[in-house]
């Protein structure tokens, strides 16, 4: 570590006597207050040229425009260039840094298959992209590296060009790589409405004082690229893929769910982490990854966020009273034919799918708390109850249908929560009675048991929701006035503004 604080101040780095970096238990590095912080504190500052990304090396330069294409979109060169960077040793300029990067990850694309199947029916699996990754390196990378051993030094081959090089620096970047876009790119582009642009004071555009907010990478390139992406969206995405960057030191900020207390921004030279907020001495200080699902946490970052549950929810009886309050289980649209349209033959169920997509509809739900009963499903299911005539008339409109949380379309969203339920083969029970049971640091079958339960659990509750506004629509048609549960909570939000008043 101190062999990288030396690498970063002789870069030009600068941090502040306040902040230490020290060994968190679960976490590996973080960032500490060591006396206490004020908001809006420079913690560190970070000079632009220290960056590493597809612009800063000169990977780029020795192999030549022809080659460097060749080795592909995404990640790809960037990941090449983090292994060639590496490969020099001494020579090259993020040595110090490179060094004390991490060389092995809990994310999912480094389990065994008796460690992924523990997350039973989570889509989540779906996503590593292993195979994939595998594929690139194979296809494009490694020819390039064996024709072009004037860059790639073939005595390294084994050492730092193979395929486990590339799927270990593919983590680095899933992991910690921020979005740093260009400062004169900044200044032409119009950001307006764009949340991830939201800085503190970014009104004056010509002002290039003026710090703009830097965050972690969302996704990975290959998951936003469609199949039928044009010439424009392909150098939209070039773009983006150039504005990935490894920035060190502000890559050694840990992150939870609700927890964040400091944010990077950018100017024209340097980037600078700032406190959001006071900071104890003591305290950690946090950065944030954008809240995902603990599912995404474990794919992308190889932990999860386990939060005490709030006395008001639910669940908070449960032996085991935590969760992550951004997580959510996805179902797809697959169910929903099976369920909806149980007797149709495969290419009537084709037809109203591809229909369902040219109306803008999605191919996947995620319920999540705010959203238990997810009102696109029940759109897709209300649509999946049309008659021919009615799409005809909805296509002409090009509009959906309207989703709302009644009769029959929320019977078939139970069926759905429960035949979705049933995709995992253990109980919310025996998990919960594992996790509460468990002693010791979590490792990956704790981590995996406590991503299917919240799953579990939010499909449960969206059950118990749904038979609850059944229940009360029956009371209402037999006459009672029973309220439905969001007339309920208004009331209680109205009376509990009356106490605090
Ligand atoms: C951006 S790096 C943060 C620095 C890292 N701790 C280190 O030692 O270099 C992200 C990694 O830190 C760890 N991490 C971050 N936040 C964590 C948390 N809340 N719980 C456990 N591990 C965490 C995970 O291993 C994650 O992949």
């Amino acid at each position: 570590m101190s062999d990288f604080l030396s690498w970063f101040k002789n870069a030009g780095g600068t941090l502040s006597p306040l902040v230490g970096i020290t060994e968190f238990p679960g976490m590996s590095r973080g960032a500490i207050a060591l006396d206490d912080i004020e908001e809006g504190f420079t913690l560190f500052t970070i000079p632009r040229n220290i960056l590493l990304s597809t612009r800063t090396t000169e990977l780029r330069k020795r192999l030549g425009e022809a080659d460097w294409a060749a080795l592909g979109s995404g990640w790809q060169p960037l990941i090449v260039s983090m292994m060639w960077e590496e490969s020099r040793g001494n020579n090259s300029p993020w040595n110090g840094y490179l060094r004390d990067l991490p060389n092995q990850f809990d994310t999912l694309m480094f389990w065994s298959e008796e460690e992924l199947a523990e997350l039973q029916a989570s889509t989540i699996k779906d996503k590593i992209g292993r195979t994939d990754a595998e594929q690139d390196y194979l296809e494009n990378v490694y020819p390039i590296i064996c024709r072009r051993s004037d860059v790639f030094d073939p005595a390294l081959l084994g050492s730092h060009f193979s395929g486990e090089r590339f799927h270990i620096n593919g983590s680095r970047i899933l992991s910690r790589s921020f979005h740093v876009e260009e400062w004169e790119t900044e200044q032409a582009s119009d950001h307006d409405g764009d949340p991830n642009h939201g800085s503190p004071a970014n009104d004056n555009e010509d002002d290039d004082t003026v710090p703009t907010l830097i965050e972690h990478v969302e996704a990975e390139p290959s998951m936003e690229v469609d199949g039928n992406a044009n010439e424009s969206d392909e150098d939209e995405d070039k773009e983006q893929v150039d504005d990935v960057a490894m920035v060190p030191m502000a890559d050694i900020l840990n992150a939870r769910y609700g927890c964040e207390n400091a944010k990077l921004f950018y100017e024209k030279d340097v980037l600078r982490m700032i406190s959001t907020k006071d900071i104890a001495r003591g305290d950690q200080i946090w950065n944030t990854y954008g809240d995902p699902p603990n599912a995404d946490l474990l794919r992308r970052y190889g932990h999860v966020d386990l939060i005490p549950m709030d006395n008001k929810e639910s669940n908070a009886s449960s032996p085991f009273p935590y969760e992550n309050p951004a997580d959510e289980v996805e179902i797809r649209a697959d169910l929903l034919l099976d369920i909806c349209l149980n007797n149709a033959s495969e290419s009537e169920k084709s037809q109203r799918t591809d229909v369902w997509l040219s109306l803008g509809g999605d191919d996947t739900f995620a319920i999540d708390k705010s959203d238990l009963l997810c009102k696109d499903m029940l759109r897709m299911i209300k649509y999946l109850s049309m008659t021919d005539e009615e799409v005809q008339d909805a296509v002409a409109k090009d509009k959906l249908p309207k989703g709302k949380p009644s009769g029959e379309i929320l019977a078939k969203a139970i069926a759905v929560f429960q035949a979705r339920l049933s995709q995992y083969t253990s109980s919310i029970e025996g998990d919960e009675g594992f996790l509460s049971a468990f002693t010791g640091p979590p490792n990956r079958l704790f981590n995996a048991t406590f991503v299917r339960l919240c799953e579990k659990r939010l499909l449960k509750r969206a059950i118990e929701q749904g038979e609850a506004v059944l229940a009360q629509e029956g009371a209402r048609s037999k006459g009672g006035k029973a309220k439905r549960p969001r007339e309920e909570e208004r009331e209680l939000r109205r009376d509990r503004k009356k106490i605090k008043k």
